[in-house]
């Protein structure tokens, strides 16, 4: 279904519109009483030519009209008029709130389902991708209002039908004969419009993942003077999209309104033919003919409307695709995974980590982590080093179960990681990776993470422990001080440390801690050096190293090429080994003299 530009069959348009049909249930009631005042519209619309026609007919062609009967009659238009704008009023009230309601439940829910799902769907998925899937795609504001057109329509049709009848049932059958050549252009919009609806939709969700690559990507972009290339590609992609909505609207212009208005002015003419004929007979009443072709107009009306909004029909089965699509994603974080043997109140006591001949793949074909088994005691440290690219942080994502791994086993206190339920994991392991990404909120509440539990002395105290007081206090309104889009004020080892902070106010039992690389100033190094001695006391560590110098005092180092351990020991031992520790030890503090 991912593919937009596969028709869909009639069975597969029929799930979707099941599918998508139950988030309206919740709203129901809204849309009910939207159909009530809409039938009331209706009768009233049909009847209100009724008193036209009888006072037009009875009383004015006869010159019967007294005082009277003018102000009655003016009075009881007036009245079926003010409750008719009322009905419209109500109908369109209750329309639009149900219309509205409905999307934004759509939205929480296709929002909260991304949330379950694990990192592998978000490999695969480009950010715009999902943006457009979240916003564009639970728009069903026109879809909502199409349906209830659909159906309201239908009964416009039958109440109009009826009037006629009432007024002249021949003329009425041969009114019935314009149905189906109707019927037939709305299949033929339909039938243009779908393809060319879908292709502009696909359009737009390019447009927006390529947006989303280009603002993220900026630096790059700027650095490599990728700007003309990106520019001509935007271009391109915008230009196709309107090029699609252009002909989107050439279709509507040509087959829309004015292909229904050309039949009902037709059936005008066969009206007045058929009541021309009948005059030469017999007397026939104007009011009556007013009466009818009014009601000829409501009759055709609906229709008109209807493939208005046929177009929205379309659209909404192709948004509420992706939405089942994505509602039905299975790929869900192994976190959320029920495992019979999750147990709700177990705790993670001591901290100690153990992998037994663990196997990973990030696309189930390439093998990243090939037999990796170690033993953590609580309190000890452990580092990971080795090329990049040799399965280092793998091994962090396996324990954060951002991944699932398919061989071997993961155990914190000698029981199965899988058991542990997520909250558990989540609290009692502090995950410090390279780059911390910084919301748009105070240094406190960055710290705080928005959690209302931890109080603004814990997220001091914290910072003070990590050492990230110092330059804090030097801000100009210290920890008040706003953060911008992804903290892009402040240095790589200025958010790390207030990384620490935000960590070390969690209290974990367990700390994961990937070494920042970019170039950090001597005074911020030292600063988290510090942190990290602080940190670490007490808590078992798993640490990704990249300068060997900050782990020499490890109580453990694996080495780790292409996804296997190749050397393990602690400094000395490694040193002792003289073999890849050793050799990249040496390469590094001959960097360091030079
Ligand atoms: N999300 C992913 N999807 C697919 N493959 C991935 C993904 N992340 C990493 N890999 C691959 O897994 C292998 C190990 O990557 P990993 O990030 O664990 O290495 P690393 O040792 O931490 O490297 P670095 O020091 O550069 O961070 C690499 O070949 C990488 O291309």
């Amino acid at each position: 279904m991912e593919n937009n530009d596969e028709k869909l069959s009639f069975k597969e348009n029929w799930t979707i519109f099941k599918f998508i049909l139950k988030f309206l249930l919740p709203f129901k009631k809204y849309f009910i009483l939207a159909f009530v005042f809409s039938v009331l519209t209706t009768i009233l619309a049909s009847l209100m030519p009724f008193v036209i026609s009888t006072f037009m007919d009875s009383y004015l062609q006869t010159q019967k009209a007294t005082d009277q009967i003018i102000w009655f009659f003016a009075i009881l238009y007036f009245v079926l008029n003010v409750i008719n704008s009322l009905a419209f009023f109500f109908k369109w009230n209750y329309l639009q709130n149900g219309s509205i309601f409905v999307n934004q439940h759509i939205r929480k829910i296709v929002y909260a389902k991304l949330h379950t799902l694990g990192m592998r769907y978000f490999d695969q998925k480009p950010t715009g991708w999902l943006i457009t899937r979240v916003t564009n795609d639970t728009d069903l504001f026109n879809f909502w209002q199409m349906l209830f057109n659909a159906v309201t329509s239908f009964l416009s049709i039958i109440i109009a039908f009826t009037a006629l009848f009432v007024i002249d049932h021949k003329i009425a059958l041969i009114m019935l004969l314009f149905v189906p050549i109707l019927l037939l252009s709305v299949v033929l919009y339909q039938r243009i419009s779908t393809k060319v609806y879908q292709l502009m939709l696909k359009k737009r969700s390019e447009l927006n993942t390529k947006l989303n690559e280009y603002i993220s990507g900026m630096r790059i972009i700027q650095q490599f003077r990728q700007e003309t290339r990106l520019k001509d590609e935007f271009e391109a992609t915008n230009e196709a999209y309107y090029g699609y909505r252009r002909r989107v609207i050439q279709i509507n212009g040509l087959l829309l309104s004015p292909l229904v208005n050309f039949l009902m002015g037709l059936s005008i003419i066969v009206v007045l033919v058929m009541f021309s004929a009948r005059s030469m007979h017999t007397i026939v009443a104007a009011g009556l003919i007013y009466a009818f072709i009014s009601n000829v107009q409501i009759y055709f009306q609906p229709i008109s409307s209807l493939m208005d909004s046929l177009s929205s029909f379309s659209n909404g089965i192709v948004s509420a695709s992706r939405i089942k699509t994505i509602m039905e994603e299975t790929q869900e974080a192994p976190t959320n995974q029920t495992v019979p043997s999750v147990s709700t109140d177990r705790n993670i006591l001591n901290g100690k980590i153990e992998f037994r001949h663990v196997n990973f793949s990030y696309d189930g074909v390439h093998q990243v982590l090939k037999d990796i088994s170690f033993i953590v005691n609580p309190g000890e440290t452990i580092a990971f080093v080795g090329h990049t690219g040799s399965g280092k942080s793998s091994i962090i994502n396996v324990f954060m179960r951002f991944y699932e791994f398919y061989e071997g086993e993961v155990l914190i206190d000698d029981v199965d990681i899988k058991a542990y339920p997520k909250t558990e994991l989540r609290k009692k392991i502090g995950l410090v990776l390279q780059d911390s990404f910084m919301f748009v909120a105070s240094v406190t509440d960055n710290i705080k993470m928005m959690n209302p539990v931890i109080t603004d002395e814990a997220a001091r105290s914290a910072a003070t422990f990590v050492h990230a007081d110092s330059f804090i206090n030097k801000l100009e309104h210290g920890f008040d001080t706003k953060v911008i889009e992804g903290g892009a004020a402040f240095s790589a080892g200025e958010r790390q440390l207030i990384n620490f902070a935000r960590t070390m106010v969690r209290n974990p039992k367990i700390l994961l801690l990937d070494e920042a690389t970019a170039n950090i100033d001597t005074e911020t190094e030292a600063l988290i050096q510090k942190g990290l001695g602080n940190m670490r006391q007490g808590r078992t560590t798993m640490a990704i190293a990249h300068r060997l110098s900050t782990i020499k005092d490890a109580n453990q180092i694996l080495v780790l090429e292409a996804g296997k351990i190749i050397e393990r020991g602690n400094h000395d031992e490694l040193l002792k080994l003289n073999g890849y520790y050793a050799d990249m030890y040496r390469l590094q503090s001959l960097q360091k003299e030079v």
